[in-house]
């Protein structure tokens, strides 16, 4: 295989003298201070090294690429029944969307989605306190990452919380059609708070290992069965960056999570896990650069799903 640590290095080189970096994130007002010249990207190959470039030992804020820690906690929990709650289709809408749910019976399209992954939130309750679910899903991630340094950063959680609408409305407008079994201020109070996860690029490689690795995590322990590695991964792929997933499978091609902290952890099969992380944001919410740098490694390396 090509020189992979040399082919980090040039993109970390490249991107961070790129003067189109996209926007950060501004509705989240503790994101809107996040210097957008930050880029890191780290690579955790299923054969145990891990290589990184740039920023990569810098805590961001994972956003929504928590959602893949969560769905994979609450499968674990409660199995397939969990899709009677949540569809398995893109949406074809912005991350925020309510458009859908007035249609279809307050189900959300999937469970990378904002209303999605308040719905399984309301399952990690299973009606115990927020305090309770949050504490497991981070005992969750660090074990994937095998990494007890990891934490919430709660200045993020409450700048969200006091600002997060749309998220109100959604839980509310779900609550309304009964898909949530908790209050809604709970369910939000779990959602808000692992959005707030904060990791670096190594750390977040490490923790999505076991998509790459048939189920395997970093410690060596099986996670999940290789079957369930292989279908989270596929909604990763289809639904992942929201009504930019297309794109993304076109330029890039992997199962890949994206956050609006401009975090994106992408899965190459077999090989390995990819974490990067740019600040700036295209239209769609996605790491503008973040793409762009998956784009040339996964064209450098061959790692395509559809083939080199
Ligand atoms: N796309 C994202 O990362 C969105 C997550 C963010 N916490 C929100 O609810 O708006």
């Amino acid at each position: 295989m090509p020189d992979l640590q040399g082919v980090l290095d040039e993109i970390a080189a490249e991107m961070s003298v790129r003067t189109d970096r996209g926007e950060v994130a501004a509705y989240i007002p503790q994101l809107a201070r996040i210097d957008p010249a930050k880029f890191g990207i780290a690579v955790a190959l299923v054969d145990g090294r891990v290589l990184t470039a740039g920023d990569a030992e810098e805590s961001f804020s994972i956003q929504s690429v928590s959602k893949v820690f969560t769905l994979t906690l609450a499968l674990g929990k409660v199995g397939d029944a969990l899709w009677r709650r949540v569809g398995r289709e893109p949406s074809g809408n912005p991350f925020n969307s309510i458009v859908q749910l007035e249609h279809e019976a307050g189900v959300p399209r999937n469970p990378f989605i904002n209303p999605g992954a308040i719905v399984v939130a309301d399952m990690l309750l299973a009606g115990h306190q927020p305090r309770e679910a949050i504490g497991e899903i981070l005992r969750f991630v660090q074990f994937l990452a095998d990494d007890d340094g990891i934490v919430i950063d709660h200045q993020v959680a409450a700048s969200e919380r006091a600002t997060g609408y749309r998220n109100v409305a959604l839980a509310n407008y779900m609550k309304s059609f009964g898909n949530l079994d908790h209050a809604p201020e709970l369910a939000l109070g779990v959602y808000f708070h692992h959005c707030a996860i904060a990791m670096n690029c190594r750390q977040l490689a490490l923790a999505g290992r076991f998509l790459a690795d048939r189920g395997r995590g970093a410690g060596g322990h099986s996670v999940v069965s290789a079957e369930r590695a292989r279908r989270i991964s596929a909604l990763m792929l289809t639904c992942g960056h929201y009504d930019g997933s297309g794109d993304f499978a076109f330029r890039v091609g992997i199962p890949a999570k994206s956050g609006v902290g401009g975090g994106i952890l992408g899965t190459v099969p077999g090989v390995g896990s990819v974490a990067v992380w740019s600040p700036g944001l295209n239209a769609h919410g996605n790491s503008r650069l973040g793409t762009l740098a998956l784009e040339k490694l996964a064209r450098a390396m061959n790692w395509s799903v559809f083939g080199a």
